[in-house]
């Protein structure tokens, strides 16, 4: 049997799922001793939800990841009363913690709509200061998704997400041989030897049309979003929903789920991913296998087989392609390591780009001519 695994379709990983960012507001606006007038106050800093908005769009559209709030106005002759600065609004989608450098919570983001003050703006000069102005708050902040649990499985209904989940885990969720058998998330733990755990939510099964809310649509695609990595479950045979709907292949429905995530949001099969390939106990198993991984390592010579406005706009990258039966319990412990070197190998990614960030930030702070010298176990 061949185990196909890391096909680089895409640059994968760059799902983001946290986000540090600098925030200060604005300074306040000098006060006019002469006639007692009061500077503006600064901007403030704010986080505010908004639906269609990724961690990793507020990540490109501001590579510097700083953001500082307007600059009260000075008192004057004309306005004694000097104007309060702007306001930085942070855009980010609900479903965020806000959180300090010392992990200490601000704010949470639950709904669109929802917004954190992150950093103050300063106080105007006024009488009570000598007319001179304050500057305004500034930190370091964490955007962190909320997340329900590591990995999400997704795949079309009757797929053996629940079956799957019930061998690796033990998790007793509802099985049967019709769709929908699962209709909210069930969370199952994973043991490992050296007693690491980790959480693999069920979620109900996907259907083509989901991003328009059809079956459990959207329900479905807001749980996707809050595990940190995602494991796409097909039956190696393929799949039809009811007699009414086409049938698919298991290449069809890799294919057809990755486009649904798109279509819910854009950055969603950036997630890193395994692939499972169910029911390997079933007749034939090995041949549509074959024909599956060749499927996947040529998508685009496969595209005719699927509508235009089906086929994902970029092909996603499985970290591993596996052959499983949940029913008699085949490939399931090496299931289990590759998931692991999956969890571990962003765990590892995550503290190496905290710990360049810090650095960064270090760097920003120190004037140029200090030498500093630090060890691994410096905190910064
Ligand atoms: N032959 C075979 N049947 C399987 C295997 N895994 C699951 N099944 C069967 O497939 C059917 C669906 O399994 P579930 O685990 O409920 O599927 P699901 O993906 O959770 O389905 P929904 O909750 O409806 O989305 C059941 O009848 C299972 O017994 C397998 O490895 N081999
Ligand atoms: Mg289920």
């Amino acid at each position: 049997m061949v185990w196909i695994s890391r096909m680089c379709c895409r640059k994968y990983g760059n799902f983001v799922d946290n986000l540090r960012l600098y925030v200060r507001g604005g300074s306040g606006g000098m006060g006019l001793p002469r006639l007692g007038g009061q500077g503006g106050k600064g901007g403030d800093v704010w986080v505010v939800a908004q639906k269609e908005m990724t961690l990793k769009r507020v990540k490109d559209k501001y590579p510097q990841k700083r953001f500082i709030a307007g600059v009260g106005t000075n008192s004057s002759v004309r306005a004694l009363r000097g104007q309060k600065g702007e306001d930085q609004e942070v855009l980010a989608p609900p479903g965020i913690t806000v959180t300090n450098d010392d992990g200490m919570v601000l704010g949470k983001l639950n709904t669109e709509g929802d917004r954190v003050l992150v950093a103050r703006g300063g106080q105007g000069g006024s009488y009570h200061s000598e007319f001179l102005p304050s500057k305004g708050q500034s930190r370091q902040i964490r955007l962190d998704l909320k997340l329900i649990a590591d990995l999400g499985l997704v795949g079309f209904p009757n797929a053996g997400k629940s079956s799957l989940l019930t061998a690796l885990s033990h998790a007793k969720p509802q099985i049967a041989s019709y769709a929908f058998t699962t209709l909210r998330p069930e969370i199952g733990k994973v043991m490992y030897e050296d007693h690491k755990q980790i959480s693999v939510a069920d979620l109900p099964g996907l259907i083509e049309g989901a991003h328009m809310n059809r079956g459990m649509g959207h329900q479905f695609l807001k749980h996707v979003e809050r595990t940190r990595q995602l494991l796409f479950v097909v039956d190696v045979c393929g799949f039809q929903l009811a007699s009414k709907t086409p049938f698919r292949s298991a290449f069809e429905a890799v294919q057809l789920l990755i486009k649904e995530l798109e279509l819910y949001k854009e950055d969603l099969p950036c997630k890193p991913a395994v692939l499972v390939v169910n029911k390997m106990d079933l007749p034939d198993a090995e041949d549509k296998l074959s024909k599956l991984q060749e499927q996947l390592l040529n998508p685009h010579e496969f595209s005719h087989l699927l509508p235009d406005d089906m086929l994902p706009k970029n092909n996603m990258v499985f970290r591993h392609v596996v052959p499983i039966s949940a029913a008699t319990g085949f490939g399931i412990a090496h299931l289990k390591t590759c998931i692991r070197q999956s969890l571990d190998k962003d765990a590892s990614m995550a503290t190496d780009s905290l710990h360049r960030d810090k650095l960064q930030a270090l760097r920003g702070a120190v004037p140029a001519k200090n030498t500093l010298t630090w060890g691994p176990t410096a905190s910064v």
